[in-house]
């Protein structure tokens, strides 16, 4: 089972992750993503569901028209570990992130 990152490792790795920040009162990470209309976002959605399922690690997500708020944690860890990461930088290939 994946462990849950170090403070230092975390706050590393979100570094890397352009958009992605801790949630307040959670241990989580989370981002909005605003795209350019509801085709784009669900199509968003539907590409990185399909890399969830792979991973077997699923996001905590809601989606209004073109807006899409993720939020990930390890359940079983109980806290973020790199599949989180992996996942968020997934995410951000998806959504074609290069800067926040
Ligand atoms: C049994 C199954 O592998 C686990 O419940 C997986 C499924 N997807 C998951 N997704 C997320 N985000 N966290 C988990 O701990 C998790 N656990």
């Amino acid at each position: 089972m994946a462990e849950r990152l170090t403070a230092e490792a975390r706050r590393q790795a979100l570094g890397g992750i352009p958009g992605w920040t801790d949630i307040q009162g959670r241990d989580a990470i989370g981002k909005t993503f605003v795209f350019k209309d509801f085709n784009e976002a669900f199509g968003f959605m539907t590409r990185a569901a399909l890399v969830a399922e792979k991973m077997d690690h699923h996001p905590e997500w809601r989606n209004v028209y073109k807006t899409v708020e993720v939020m990930l944690s390890t359940h079983d860890a109980g806290g973020v570990t790199r599949l989180d990461i992996e996942l968020a930088t997934a995410m951000n290939a998806i959504a074609k992130v290069t800067s926040s």
